[in-house]
């Protein structure tokens, strides 16, 4: 009965990061995740001048309500969008000359509708190459507040970002939100918000966030729901059974309901107070599903989807084409090399019942890619990749732990 200790989520470490940097005291982030995502956000704080002690448990930062402590600075944003997305936000709260650049594979994601956002409340954001795209330069001089327009239908990380400079504003803000996706998320920011002591109002599309600045705190970071999907779906995909402290009824991520799906396709789905257990069962059921408030873990569905009896439809999920590749066509080009009959469309994938062969995984350079087909390796051996180590962005130390999982997972197929 193995369990599994899954490390903490990327998106609470990046809010907390953020967070504690804007409080008015020292915060400790307990068990904060550590992984390329999170180091660059913590680096990212330092080059703005924050204080960020990091000891492996725990990491302490300095808050400064005022905004950075230099008055240039020049961040390295890596493969991170919430890096790309919030510290650009939260350095508009300060005055100086701030650039930030970010990798190739972040250059190529969006951000327009947040410059587009700031420069309607007056921040100065100037893209260097393509308009709404890394690299840019925010000239800073403290943010006024007021109302603005915002359509967060391609990513959620927009409204965060603006979520989260609201205390910090004179004024306060009112967001009028056109659009949403992954409203999951923001429900996390909002809550978050409030453990730093903030106020967040949501008047039908309108969000209302009040002046105030936030209140250091001690915040314990939960484990990564999303991470958590690639060893749920092994367990429902071997009739083997796993357990993950820490997440339960409680928990603040939106991609826990992936657990949902795994119910509805057959597995046997325990979620306590603090913890939570899949049990495959033998039965892997076909179904058509919306995975709009859930779509990181669209990619584990669709790695395990060739094994169930009938056909999977994931539906509502085109904004996973501007992650870290576009997703839904390296889904397809995957199962398509592993033999298995895909179909595609501007939103959706469904994929056909099959024996997947093993062959070598196009990753895109995205950990997503990689962690999904090492489930699909459970059933079809040999699986190998032309990038293993883009893990690093989110978990670090995922094939070892996923290398511990099988030994101990028995090899029963479900269907
Ligand atoms: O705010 C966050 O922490 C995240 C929001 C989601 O992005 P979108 O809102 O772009 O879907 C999710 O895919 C990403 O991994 C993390
Ligand atoms: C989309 C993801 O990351 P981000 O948008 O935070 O870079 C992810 O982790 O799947």
């Amino acid at each position: 009965m193995p369990v599994v200790d899954i490390p903490g989520s990327k998106s609470l470490t990046a809010r907390a990061l953020f967070l504690a940097a804007a409080a008015d005291g020292v915060t400790t982030l307990v068990r904060p995740l550590r992984s390329d995502d999170t180091e660059g956000f913590a680096e990212g704080l330092t080059r703005l001048g924050y204080r960020v002690g990091r000891t492996p448990d725990s990491w302490q930062v300095d808050g400064r309500p005022q905004g950075p402590a230099v008055t240039e600075a020049d961040v390295y944003c890596r493969d991170g969008a919430t890096t790309a997305r919030f510290l650009p936000t939260l350095a508009a709260t300060g005055h100086g000359t701030y650039r930030f650049d970010a990798s190739a594979q972040m250059r190529r994601r969006p951000l327009l509708p947040l410059t587009r956002a700031l420069r309607d409340l007056g921040v100065d954001v100037r893209h260097e190459q393509a308009e709404g795209h890394h690299p840019l330069t925010v000239r800073a001089a403290g943010v006024e507040g007021g109302e603005v327009t915002l359509d967060a239908g391609q990513s959620s990380q927009y409204l965060t970002a603006l979520l989260l400079l609201g205390p910090l504003t004179r004024r306060g803000l009112r967001i009028r939100v056109t659009d949403l996706v992954s409203v999951p998320y923001v429900e996390i920011t909002i809550a978050m918000m409030r453990a730093f002591g903030a106020e967040v109002r949501r008047e039908g599309t309108v969000f209302v966030v009040p002046p105030g600045g936030y209140r250091a705190t001690t915040y314990a970071i939960e484990p990564d729901a999303s991470t958590a999907s690639y060893f749920f779906a092994a367990a429902a995909l071997t009739g083997g059974e796993v357990t993950v402290p820490g997440l339960g009824k409680g928990a603040l991520q939106g991609d826990l309901a992936f657990v949902d799906v795994l119910r509805r396709m057959g597995a046997e789905v325990d979620v306590a107070a603090d913890r939570i257990t899949v049990r495959g069962t033998g039965r892997l059921h076909g179904l058509t599903v919306d995975m709009r408030d859930i779509s990181d873990t669209m990619p584990t569905l669709a790695a395990i989807a060739p094994f169930a009896s009938g056909p999977v439809r994931i539906e509502d999920v085109a904004n996973t084409r501007v992650k870290e590749c576009d997703r839904l066509e390296a889904c397809a080009e995957n199962l398509r090399r592993l033999g298995v009959e895909v179909s595609t469309g501007p939103d959706w994938i469904e994929i056909q019942p099959g024996p997947p062969v093993a062959t070598d995984i196009k990753t895109y350079g995205d950990h997503r890619i990689v962690m999904s087909f090492a489930v699909t390796g459970l059933r079809a051996p040999g699986i190998s990749y032309d990038d293993s180590g883009c893990v690093r962005k989110t978990f670090p130390g995922f094939h070892e732990a996923f290398g511990k999982l099988r030994g101990s997972l028995p090899v029963r197929p479900s269907r």
